[in-house]
């Protein structure tokens, strides 16, 4: 059983279930997304159909599986205006304070020599801050782009005609299944003051607890039930065919997340936290999620001591740079 958790520091796609497509296609087949019921659907396709995620990924991206190893990053988003102002947050669209964006940046620093090929961030404006300003730290200059597929024209309008400048590019896929969980009626309510109305006690178990929701809102359980589903049918088989993954999300859908990675019980996951702008890394390796903490910075000794992977990739970024 895992032990108690703190991790003070840390901060669809629907795919066919036999699927072991990615993202970044081969040769002569590539897979269109195809937004449907708020969930992207993938479909194996061959080259004469109309290729309609041509926009960044080429036939010919990079990502060919060499390794059953990849790196799985997860960041909270950096502070927001509501989370300044102690509000309920939830689904509502709130921007980044100066000091989230600086939390972001920071976090960028801490990850800018581990590998990132793909970027799942939620659909809220904060989250997809905070993957942005971090890729504007990180060493392999990479430009993020998100992948618009609402429509066809969405599509079309923002291709990328340059096989060298699509190599040059990271996708970011927004999904609303990351999102926050939906708060319900505390939305916009000032958390001391809820407190204070309802009793602490009340409020903590809104606030943690896995089963309870809050009033017309998500529990933890229900956030996971969409968080954790995405994850496990979208980024899972990514990780799996050796893509390294970054998500941008939030407090509680990246606690249900954790909750899966860790194997933690609905009591345990009571007591996990999770700091605003802090990345937290795992590895997955052999179909198992490992944890491996909070890299302190780019020069830190540790992180790359936990894969012989990840030192190889930063030697080859140190090799590119000097
Ligand atoms: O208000 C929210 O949406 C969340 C995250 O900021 O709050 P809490 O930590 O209470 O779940």
């Amino acid at each position: 059983m895992a032990t108690v958790v703190s991790h003070q520091l840390i901060g669809s796609i629907h795919r066919p279930s036999n699927s072991k497509a990615s993202l970044f296609p081969k040769e002569s087949l590539y897979l269109p997304i195809k937004f449907r019921q708020n969930r992207f659907k993938i479909e194996a396709t061959t080259a004469s159909q109309t290729p309609v995620l041509d926009t960044l990924l080429s036939p010919s991206t990079p990502y060919k599986k060499k390794t059953n190893e990849a790196s799985l990053i997860l960041i909270r988003h950096g502070e927001s205006l509501w989370n300044e102002k102690n509000l309920f947050t939830g689904c509502v669209d709130v921007p980044l304070t100066e000091k989230g964006v600086a939390e972001a940046i920071q976090a960028g620093k801490r990850i800018s020599t581990i590998p990132v090929d793909l970027i799942f961030t939620s659909s809220l404006i904060r989250a997809q801050m905070t993957a942005m300003l971090a890729m504007t730290q990180h060493r392999c200059k990479k430009v993020p782009i998100i992948l618009h597929d609402e429509s066809e024209k969405a599509q079309t309008w923002s291709h990328v005609f340059s096989e060298e400048t699509r190599k040059q590019s990271i996708p970011v896929i927004a999904a609303w299944q990351l999102n926050e969980r939906m708060y319900g009626e505390l939305q916009g309510l000032n958390k001391e003051e809820t407190a204070e109305r309802y009793g602490t006690q009340q409020v903590h178990e809104w606030r943690r607890s896995y089963h309870i929701p809050p009033p017309k809102g998500e529990s933890l359980e229900m956030c996971a039930e969409r968080a954790v589903a995405y994850f496990e049918d979208n980024i899972q088989p990514e990780l799996a065919l050796g893509n390294n993954v970054l998500i941008a999300a939030h407090g509680n859908s990246l606690r249900s997340i954790i909750m899966y990675l860790d194997k933690l019980t609905s009591q345990e996951v009571t007591s996990l936290e999770l700091s605003t702008g802090l990345p937290l890394l795992y590895i997955f390796k052999d179909r198992k999620f490992m944890r491996r903490g909070s890299p302190v910075g780019p020069t830190e000794a540790g992180v790359y001591a936990y894969t012989k992977r990840l030192a190889q990739y930063r030697q080859k970024l140190d090799e590119s740079l000097n």
